[in-house]
């Protein structure tokens, strides 16, 4: 009988999470499957799951929360032939909209039983996973922010964003390849992902190939504020290589020199790089749960 293991994030999403617990057994039961449950405290989650998955053997671990939660399945099962599914329950959920996952409960739930699994790459950042996209400067500030907040949730981030806009300054960065500088000069901010777009759609890296061996590293120049609205319409029309203050790097290794120390985020949870951050593309590293339908092979 087939095993899946439940990784229940009882806060995330401020979404009650009881109801749908029993939904999910009984949907196992309904077809044969073999149910068990983990909860997440918030505390040393990693370490408990890690135990947990040795002890119950599953062949797919369901990551029930918000990109934390799918971040943390990933750190537990990454290199190993166990796949990650995702029922998403958060604010942003990333990485499950850019893989076509259905957002919607029953069509997450039914994905269980109907699916392909696809090794997708991932990203070993300064030693650290990142399964969606990092970035540094501003969109990072934000995060830094809005996960320091007391409010959740789109609005509570645009709200941050709208406030912070005004008065960012643009940090120096160089970047490497192979030991050569492809960049060096002032960004609004940089992104570092294999995937296509942000948790709000906004497509960063349009063209972007979840399993091709290479990330990429795009670059949004210091614009004048006047230009903002024509880069918020190219983000969201998938033309954001028309706009001159953009540039993009395919690579499968880089190196960013942050000199300033400006903030950075890796999946919506920041992180202090530093001022040396090494950038690898773990190929094919991680198994995921996709519709039949998705084109990511
Ligand atoms: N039982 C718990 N009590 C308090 N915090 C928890 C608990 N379980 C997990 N967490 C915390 O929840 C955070 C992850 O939340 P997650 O990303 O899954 O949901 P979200 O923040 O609502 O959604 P999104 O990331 O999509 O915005 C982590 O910081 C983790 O430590």
């Amino acid at each position: 009988m087939a095993k899946i293991l439940f990784v229940i994030n009882p806060i995330s999403g401020d979404i009650d999470k009881e109801e749908m617990i029993e939904d999910l057994k009984a949907f196992c039961r309904q077809h044969d499957v073999a149910a068990e449950v983990f909860k997440t405290t918030g505390e040393q989650d990693e370490e408990k799951l890690k135990a947990k998955i040795g002890e119950v053997t599953p062949e797919i671990v369901c990551a029930v929360g918000g990109d934390g939660t799918v971040s943390l399945v990933a750190k537990s099962i990454i290199k190993t032939e166990v796949a990650l599914a995702i029922i998403p329950q958060g604010s942003g959920n990333g990485l499950s909209k850019d893989l076509g996952i259905p957002q919607n409960f029953d069509e997450a739930l039914q994905l269980l039983v109907e699916h392909k699994i696809v090794a997708i790459d991932t990203l070993d950042i300064n030693g650290l996973l990142s399964i969606h996209l990092c970035d540094l400067g501003f969109n990072a500030l934000v995060v830094n922010r809005f996960c320091n907040g007391e409010t959740r949730g789109p609005g509570a981030y645009a709200w941050i964003a709208m406030q912070e806009f005004m008065g960012y300054e643009p940090k120096k960065y160089t970047i490497l390849n192979d030991g050569n500088t492809i960049f060096e000069g002032e960004a609004f901010m940089i992104t570092i992902t294999n995937a296509r777009a942000f948790g709000s759609n906004a497509a960063i890296n349009p063209t972007g190939v979840i399993n091709d061996g290479n990330f990429e590293i795009c670059v949004l120049e210091p614009f004048p504020k006047a230009s903002s609205l024509g880069i918020l319409y190219r983000l969201y029309t998938d033309t954001i290589d028309d706009s001159v203050y953009t540039h993009r790097f395919s690579c499968s290794s880089a190196t960013i020199l942050n000199p300033s120390g400006e903030v950075s985020q890796i999946d919506g949870e920041p992180e202090e790089l530093g001022e040396r951050i090494e950038f690898k593309a773990m190929h094919q590293s991680l198994r995921v749960v996709l519709p039949k339908t998705e084109a990511q092979e």
